[in-house]
């Protein structure tokens, strides 16, 4: 075996490279090749503007895909919820990892959880999904667009410039700042987006079957099955990563997938919620079941009006 590690292209963020650092660990551990870390500035690091103005998705991709396709490195990790649904020219998705901890958290002053929050307290989050979901428990608080890197984010609350903020736990353990954890939202009450707390290993499509085969070595079936089906329902409701889209899917039993979703008006006032299970064992195999569980379920929604909460969220886009 050649001893010249493979490049792992990933984001220069603590976040990036703690989760890369991973993927390349388990990696070497299950097929012995050495796997080098190459970081990546991407558009999403610098820019200032919101998130959801940016007006597309996959700001935190391409530039990793462009390092892809020039044949900087040989394959890169992404934290799969910031992967567009669409599928690009050239590269394929090579493994889904298995899935940490997919709930949101919510880190406040004092040790505040969030149904001890006084009314009118401030929760930065820039996420329609989470602002949407949060109006709809609790519309007495005021929900700020905040955008930067966990660590960032976690300062507006110890400097006091905020009450509380919200991210996902899965991230603030891979950044070590899970002692700021005041609460953990139940999927049921905060349904994550697709894809959160998993990570996706892209490569070039040509490298796949041959060269880069090993690659099969992380990939985790049943997440990556979980997640086939939630993307599923992102990519039906025509929907983005800044979309106010929750969508969850777990195996309930060995052959049973159960997959939640909802779609929920930003200022809370709306909301299409739904969920289905299917036997995964009636399908050739678990992807193609969880493929057909979300078409399922995302007609079923899109028939009780969720495409239109989507459209109207993406009028009033920045405005949150
Ligand atoms: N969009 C940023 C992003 N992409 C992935 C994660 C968290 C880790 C994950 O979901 O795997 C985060 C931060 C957050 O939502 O708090």
């Amino acid at each position: 075996m050649s001893t010249t590690p493979a490049r792992l292209g990933t984001r220069r963020s603590t976040m990036a490279t703690s989760q890369s650092q991973r993927v390349a660990e388990t990696l070497t551990e299950r097929t012995g090749v050495p796997v080098e870390l190459v970081l990546i500035t991407s558009f999403g690091d610098v820019t200032r503007a919101q998130l959801t103005q940016l007006g597309g998705t996959g700001v935190f991709v391409s530039a990793l895909r462009d390092a892809l396709l020039a044949g900087e490195v040989e394959f890169a990790v992404h934290s799969l919820k910031d992967l567009p649904t669409a599928p690009t020219d050239g590269i394929v998705l090579a493994a889904v990892t298995e899935r940490d901890d997919p709930r949101d958290a919510l880190c406040a002053r004092d040790g505040l959880k969030f149904a001890d929050l006084p009314p009118g307290s401030t929760v930065g989050t820039g996420s329609p999904r989470r602002v949407a979901q949060l109006a709809a428990l609790r519309p007495d608080l005021r929900y700020v667009p905040i955008r930067g890197n966990a660590e960032t984010r976690l300062g507006k609350v110890s400097s006091g410039e905020l009450d509380a903020v919200v991210l996902a736990y899965a991230g603030l353990d891979r950044v070590g700042r899970l002692d700021d954890v005041t609460d953990v939202f139940e999927v049921e009450q905060v349904l994550p987006a697709p894809g959160q707390g998993a990570l996706a290993v892209e490569c070039r499509t040509a490298d796949a079957e041959g060269a880069l085969s090993y690659l099969g070595a992380v990939d985790h079936t049943p997440t990556r099955a979980a997640v086939t089906a939630e993307r599923v329902i992102l990519a039906e409701l025509e929907a983005g990563c800044a979309a106010p889209v929750g969508a969850y899917a777990e195996f309930v039993a060995d052959d049973r997938l159960r997959l939640r979703a909802a779609v929920v008006a930003t200022d809370g006032s709306q909301a299409v919620r739904a969920e289905q299970t299917v036997t995964v064992t009636e399908f050739p195999d678990a992807v193609q079941a969880a493929a057909a569980l979300g078409h399922q379920l995302a007609h079923e929604m899109i028939r009780r009006g969720a495409d239109q909460i989507v459209a109207d969220a993406a009028t009033g886009r920045g405005e949150i």
